[in-house]
């Protein structure tokens, strides 16, 4: 049997230029929260979910051998149907915050939130499995959360409990599930990004993460061209008119369908992902979430140097209305997400544009 062992890892690491061993999560955090309450909730929280998040990723990585993970159990508005792992995913990271101070749980997989300990002093909304689309063809899956605090005196089982301003956040954090298995977390003050070694430890690898400015790659689903508003429109023609168009020169196009592997491709290398909001039905405010996808990979990207917008303004600056509610998400590079919004918001030839590719239509 080809079972990895230690002197392999360590020749991998040793050919690799790294250290084989490296400072744990659960010590970043420990050193972090020293003796303040507050960051010590925070620090047992993100360690709850941490946990939670190496057991799925054990039973991510067993595929097909843990059962049919992709079998769909509801089908839902907006290609969202409910597959088997969602709801694994849910029991999973719910079942770990259980051992954290954390009062409710707002979770894509429930239409109200998870009540826990009723007086804890946090609040945590969580995407347990995005890109479930992906489960059957065994590409990249992940799971996205938000940490915030209760409000004095709020219920955590009701939804405005949750309806706070991207800047309440205290941490938020995504871990993907992929050839290997990474997190990206941030308490607010940088991102740090871990890998999670075969004794469930997730391990340091970088504590200054920053996006990169100047790539020349985008992500959108561009089946999705002839429903888009004239801005996202213009910016992509642009891309695509490469050397020859407004931005002289060739641009790349990925398109993973599960934004946590998309932000992480980003958070390698720079670059731009966009779901904006279009004309099909129930899609006016695009596909993604508020609360449980924008909002931490937002903060994450402003912590990292990038940014992040829903093409009027930060994605940090809105404040949630709605549990699941929607939005237009872009985000990335800092100098492309500036782009981005400049085509938004200068309706007549987007700034420095050349009149030759200004595209004459309705600003929405
Ligand atoms: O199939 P589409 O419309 O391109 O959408 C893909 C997008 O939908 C999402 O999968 C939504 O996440 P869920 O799997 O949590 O519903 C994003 O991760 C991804 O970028
Ligand atoms: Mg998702
Ligand atoms: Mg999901």
């Amino acid at each position: 049997m080809l079972e990895p062992n230690a002197d392999h890892r360590a020749a991998v690491a040793q050919a690799a230029g790294v250290a084989a061993s490296r400072i744990t999560l659960t010590v970043m955090l420990d050193e972090w929260a020293g003796a303040d309450a507050r960051r010590r909730a925070v620090a047992d929280t993100v360690c709850a979910l941490a946990t939670g998040c190496a057991s799925l990723a054990a039973a991510i990585a067993e595929g097909p051998l843990a059962g049919d993970l992709a079998r769909t159990l509801s089908s839902g508005e907006a290609g969202e149907g409910q597959k088997a792992l969602d709801v694994i995913s849910n029991d999973i990271v719910i079942g770990a915050l259980k051992a954290a101070p954390v009062a409710g749980v707002a979770s894509e997989e429930n239409d109200a939130p998870v009540l826990l300990d009723p007086t804890a002093p946090l609040l945590v909304a969580i995407d347990p499995l995005d890109g479930s689309s992906n489960i059957d063809t065994d590409i990249s899956v992940g799971t996205i959360f938000a940490v915030f605090p209760r409000p004095e005196g709020a219920d955590a089982s009701e939804p405005s409990a949750f309806l706070q301003n991207g800047r309440d956040m205290l941490a938020a954090g995504y871990v993907v599930y992929g050839p290997h298995t990474a997190m990206m977390l941030t308490l607010g003050a940088g991102t740090w990004h871990f890998a999670l070694d075969r004794a469930g430890l997730f391990r340091l690898v970088d504590a200054e993460v920053k996006v990169k400015e100047g790539a020349a790659e985008f992500a959108i689903n561009m089946s999705n061209y002839h429903h888009w508003d004239v801005p996202v429109r213009d910016y992509v023609d642009d891309c695509l008119a490469g050397k020859k168009g407004p931005r002289e020169r060739d641009f790349n196009m990925r398109w993973v369908a599960s934004m946590v592997a998309d932000a992480h491709r980003i958070f390698q290398r720079g670059g731009i992902y966009l779901y904006p909001g279009d004309g099909r039905k129930g899609y006016t405010h695009g596909r993604l979430r508020l609360l449980y996808e924008a909002f931490p990979v937002a903060f994450l990207m402003e912590q990292a140097s990038g940014s992040a917008t829903d093409g009027r303004g930060a994605i940090l600056d809105l404040t949630a209305d709605a549990l699941h509610q929607r939005v237009p998400f872009i985000f990335g590079s800092r100098d492309e997400v500036a782009r981005v919004s400049r085509y938004h918001l200068e309706p007549n030839g987007h700034g420095e544009r050349s009149p030759l590719f200004a595209r004459r239509g309705l600003f929405i």
